[in-house]
């Protein structure tokens, strides 16, 4: 039977190649550097041309399709996850690393329908590596097929996080809690990229054992969430049980018990949904 979506995943793919050269070349520009929820939430006209040009570009070819957009959002338009087939989409993932010239920037597309994710494809355009996941399908980089690492022992792991936007001492108190826990049970280390889209990717490779973060938008891990599962990995809630990708947590892991033991040092809290309304916060 024909694949319904693999048109349109094709096209993602090349849709976010063409962004990513567009992100190189800004690379060497001036960059116009704004703030959005906090000082150091950053956004340039870059991100925002960006995904004005893939929005645009689905629109011509696919007039129907709606979108998650993370600049769009910011704007003021809402972030509704219908049935209706719909385009999550971070025009830049690490946009603190674009502004810093840090290598890991990723452009992040996922894609679903009746809220059941369909494709994923994050272009890590510094690196030059097309990640991406058809359901069902597998997950590949640059062709090749991707598989999590097969490490049982969490104190044989790397674990990747960050620490987010927020600086509001309470929410630092317990993101530093849950790295102290982690890092001390002890694994061989803590890593992250800068980017949730690129860690996620990570856990997918091997290279990292798992990635947890509270303080992510749906627009960050949709892609990477898929990438990661049809590598053969799992996604959590911080508090274990099933993920839910307005919730703004995910634990992504190579294997379940590796993804509960980090859940048991996580200090968890609630950041507002991307669901709510900003006048409902
Ligand atoms: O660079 P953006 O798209 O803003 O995404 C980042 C996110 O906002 C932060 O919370 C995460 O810590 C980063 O890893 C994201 O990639
Ligand atoms: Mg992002
Ligand atoms: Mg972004």
């Amino acid at each position: 039977m024909a694949d319904l979506w693999q048109n349109a995943m094709d096209y993602a793919v090349a849709i976010a190649r063409k962004a990513g050269e567009v992100v190189r070349d800004a690379l060497r520009d001036d960059m116009k550097v704004m703030t959005k929820s906090s000082s150091v939430d950053l956004v340039t006209q870059t991100d925002q041309k960006v995904e004005q040009l893939i929005i645009q570009s689905v629109k011509e070819k696919f007039p129907t399709h709606r979108f998650i957009g993370e600049e769009s959002v910011a704007a003021g338009e809402a972030c509704d996850l219908t049935d209706s087939p719909t385009w999550i989409i971070d025009p830049i993932d690490g946009t603190t690393n674009f502004v810093h010239a840090f290598p890991f920037v990723a452009v992040s597309i996922g894609f679903s329908v009746n809220k059941q994710s369909e494709f994923g494809v994050v272009y890590s355009c510094l690196e030059d590596k097309m990640f991406t996941a058809r359901r069902g399908k597998g997950a590949f980089c640059n062709g090749e097929p991707l598989k999590v690492s097969d490490q049982e022992d969490i104190k044989q792991s790397i674990i990747a996080t960050e620490f987010g936007s927020s600086r509001e001492p309470e929410a630092v108190d317990k993101i530093f809690s849950s790295l102290r826990n982690i890092l001390c049970i002890p694994v061989h280390g803590v890593r992250g990229a800068g980017s949730a889209a690129i860690n996620m990717c990570l856990v997918a490779s091997g290279c990292v054992e798992a990635y947890y973060e509270i303080g992510i938008h749906i627009w960050d891990v949709a892609a990477g969430s898929l990438i990661v599962s049809e590598a053969g990995g799992v996604l959590m809630d911080v508090e274990g049980g099933v993920v839910d990708l307005m919730s703004r947590r995910i634990v992504a892991a190579n294997r379940r018990a590796i993804a509960e033991r980090i859940v048991k040092e996580i200090d968890s809290f609630s950041p507002p949904r991307d669901d709510t309304p900003p006048s409902k916060q």
